[in-house]
């Protein structure tokens, strides 16, 4: 096994733990996000969470939501205990517009305002396409494409009853050449990536910038939903042969979000060790007629 830690694989414990990230060094300055107001769905975990734990180090203040109220509650201990710094959660699904209304409600008004969304919630399990269910489906798009569309629509509509400007980051997935065994996500991407090109023009006269993070394979808990057989081959399918971290994608939703991205918007930041141009996961194992292709 090259860039997967055997400690990690045996007791299945992904990617950098709250303290990693509260230490981890950054090429930020420390007053970056000061006064600035984020919501990060999906921040329980993740990306998410090291999103949450980086913008509270640069002084922004945080609200993270997710399905798992306990796991957000965690998140918010570790990261306050890690950091000082307190965060408010949110226990909901995007897949609920009802509930997603309610959320950006409260955000506004606990946090006095909001100036940045980052869409991290979503998921998937990996299939051969031919044995989707109609229900396995609409799990997948109803999650990661509708959810994260009631979640751009209800922050765009506030930030324009408000008059305010705004941000969003929508964290996709590298989708260039499809993504077999995950057509059903890369399906919902696909229409995430061109909502968000289409909304950013039509909402630019607004002030809000909308853009697309796609990452790479990323050590995270996440991965414990995949198959044991898969996860040895994890990161070799891309050219940099390994996988990336947390602290690459918060980095990068910072970029986007930050006065550094002011003149950014529609745009696909690719982060994932140039895996849009070569490699492939194949998350169910490599298909017969695909050994020794290298592809
Ligand atoms: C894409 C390849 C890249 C490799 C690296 C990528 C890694 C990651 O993305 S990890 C980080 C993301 N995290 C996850 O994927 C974990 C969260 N995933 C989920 O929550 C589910 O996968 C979900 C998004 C489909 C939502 O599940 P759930 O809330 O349970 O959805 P429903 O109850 O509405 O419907 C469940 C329905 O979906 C089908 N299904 C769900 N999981 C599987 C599975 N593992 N295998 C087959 N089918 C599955 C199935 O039809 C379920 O219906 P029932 O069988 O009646 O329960
Ligand atoms: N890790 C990787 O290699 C890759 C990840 N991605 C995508 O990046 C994003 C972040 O994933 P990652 O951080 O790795 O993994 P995680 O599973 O840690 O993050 C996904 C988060 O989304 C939340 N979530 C899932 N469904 C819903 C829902 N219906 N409503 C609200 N929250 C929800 C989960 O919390 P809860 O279960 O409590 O709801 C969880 O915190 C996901 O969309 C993932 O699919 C894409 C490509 C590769």
């Amino acid at each position: 096994m090259t860039d997967i830690r055997t400690e990690r694989m045996e007791k299945r414990l992904w990617g950098l733990s709250v303290p990693d990230l509260a230490a981890h060094p950054t090429v930020y300055a420390p007053d970056l996000l000061k006064g600035q107001r984020l919501l990060i769905s999906g921040g329980g975990s993740g990306m998410g969470r090291a999103t949450a734990v980086l913008a509270v180090r640069l002084g922004a203040e945080v609200m993270i939501c997710g399905r798992d109220g306990e796991k957000l509650d965690r998140a918010a201990e570790e990261i306050e205990r890690a950091t000082g710094a307190r965060i408010l959660t949110r226990a909901m699904t995007i897949r609920d517009p009802e509930q997603v209304s309610a959320v950006m409600d409260d955000a506004f008004d606990e946090l006095g305002g909001l100036d940045a969304l980052v869409n991290s919630a979503g998921g998937q399990f990996p299939i051969e396409a031919i044995d989707l269910t109609p229900k396995g489906w609409n799990a997948v798009v109803d999650t990661n494409l509708n959810g994260t569309w009631h979640m751009m629509q209800a922050a765009a509509r506030r930030w324009r009853d408000a008059g305010v400007p705004g941000s969003i980051v929508n964290i996709v997935a590298t989708i260039d050449r499809g993504i077999p065994h995950s057509a059903h996500t890369a399906a919902a991407r696909a229409g995430v990536v061109y909502l968000s090109k289409s909304v950013a023009v039509e909402w630019a006269p607004l002030g809000i910038r909308v853009n697309a993070l796609a990452p790479g394979t990323i050590e995270t808990e996440g991965l414990n939903n995949y198959p044991p057989a898969m996860l040895s081959r994890l990161g070799q399918g891309n050219p940099m042969r390994r996988m990336g971290d947390t602290w690459d994608i918060a980095e990068g939703v910072v970029y986007l979000t930050a006065s550094s991205g002011k003149f950014v918007t529609g745009e696909l930041l690719q982060i994932n060790g140039g895996m849009h141009l070569w490699g492939t996961n194949w998350p169910l194992g490599v298909p017969e007629s695909f050994r020794g292709t290298g592809g």
